[in-house]
């Protein structure tokens, strides 16, 4: 084995590791969730070696894979218009109505993948747009950014929060415990954010034009969480504002339908409508629109949160007592991802 796979595996161990750690934690049922949640956002040197780890496998390892996450995020029709050949700026495409949406569906459809086509171009400026418009750069916040990657882009005013961060400009923060407060007027929200200091304990409502959730919900053990996780962004987006999911997933589509469709049900039912979805070869992305309050809902809020489930929480860890036991789930990510290194066939071939 030569020594690029040996550090990719190595590192792929300690986050795999922390992933399970807490899953077994939280499954052997001898301490509460809070309690659990709490001890591991205070054990520092477990944050930083996970940070590390996550952060050398981000640039060194994974950026090498054809299409990244981050890539994704910032594509044409899930956040900004790269390469735009209409002449309508690229903060509109974020002011879209829902009649447009079904129209620009279908064109994602044919798309099946990010490229920019001439014929998707010329389909979008034939739109028109909603008459709001979004001024300056585009508000996104990335929850567990751990080195936060938007950054160096000029399109965003990014701000990554994370509970361990790799860089000096993440701020730190628990998103679960994130205090939502009144929304700030529209002149103030961006000196405000550009502000803000580490621990970042209170955000107000309706500030964000983008929420990104990359590789974020499959860390956290609980489904209770992922639920808190998506009410909380619902009360930071600005109406229409979009709430974006990367996960991971190295099978086929059709393996883990159910469960895409599970979340979508789920988030739907909190004021949102999803607006994109794309598998790629390692990942689900999921784009969904704010189209309701959460505060304007009848729904029960505490109702579809097992909904969003991930296939390892059914994983019995019952009888691993000292050994953290990664799942299949976690294993071919991490795998199929390695595979995709220039010089590297598969870890079956020894
Ligand atoms: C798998 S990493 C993903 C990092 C980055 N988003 C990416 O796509 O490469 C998950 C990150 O979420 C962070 N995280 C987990 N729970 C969090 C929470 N409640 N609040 C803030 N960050 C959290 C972790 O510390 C970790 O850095």
């Amino acid at each position: 084995m030569d020594s690029e796979k040996e550090e990719h595996l190595r590192l792929a161990a300690i986050i795999k590791g922390v992933h399970a750690d807490l899953r077994k934690k939280f499954k052997n049922g001898s301490s509460d969730l809070d309690e659990i949640w709490n001890s591991h956002c205070s054990d520092q040197s477990v944050l930083k070696e996970y940070a590390d780890a996550m952060y050398n496998l981000s640039c060194n390892h994974w950026s090498k894979l054809p299409q990244t996450r981050i890539d994704w995020c910032r594509t044409e029709k899930t956040c900004t218009q790269t390469e735009n050949k209409t002449s309508q700026p690229r903060q509109k495409l974020l002011g879209r109505s829902e009649e447009n949406r079904k129209r620009i569906s279908e064109t994602d459809s044919r798309a099946a993948s990010n490229l920019v086509s001439d014929v998707q171009a010329e389909v979008l400026s034939t739109l028109d747009f909603q008459e709001s418009q979004i001024e300056g750069k585009i508000r996104l916040l990335d929850v567990g950014s751990c080195f936060n990657p938007f950054a160096r882009y000029d399109d965003f005013l990014a701000v990554g929060i994370d509970i361990g961060p790799a860089t000096s400009n993440v701020l730190c923060c628990d998103f679960l415990q994130l205090e939502t407060t009144s929304p700030l007027e529209i002149d103030i929200i961006k000196s405000y954010l550009q502000n803000l200091k580490s621990p970042v304990t209170e955000l107000p409502k309706n500030s964000f034009h983008v929420i990104v959730f990359s590789l974020l919900l499959e860390y956290l053990p609980s489904p209770d969480q992922r639920w808190t996780c998506c009410l909380k962004a619902n009360e930071l987006l600005d109406t229409n504002g979009l709430l974006l999911i990367i996960t991971p997933d190295s099978h086929k589509q059709h393996r883990n339908a159910a469960m895409i469709k599970s979340w979508k049900e789920a988030i739907e039912s909190i004021g949102f409508k999803q607006w994109r979805y794309v598998k790629l070869e390692h990942l689900h992305c999921l784009a969904f629109r704010k189209s309701a309050k959460t505060e304007e809902l009848s729904v029960d809020l505490n109702f579809p949160s097992g909904m969003l489930y991930i296939p390892q929480d059914s994983h019995d860890l019952s009888d691993s007592t000292n050994v953290c036991e990664y799942s299949e789930e976690d294993e071919k990510f991490f795998m199929d991802s390695a595979g995709e290194l220039p010089g590297f066939h598969s870890f079956d071939e020894n």
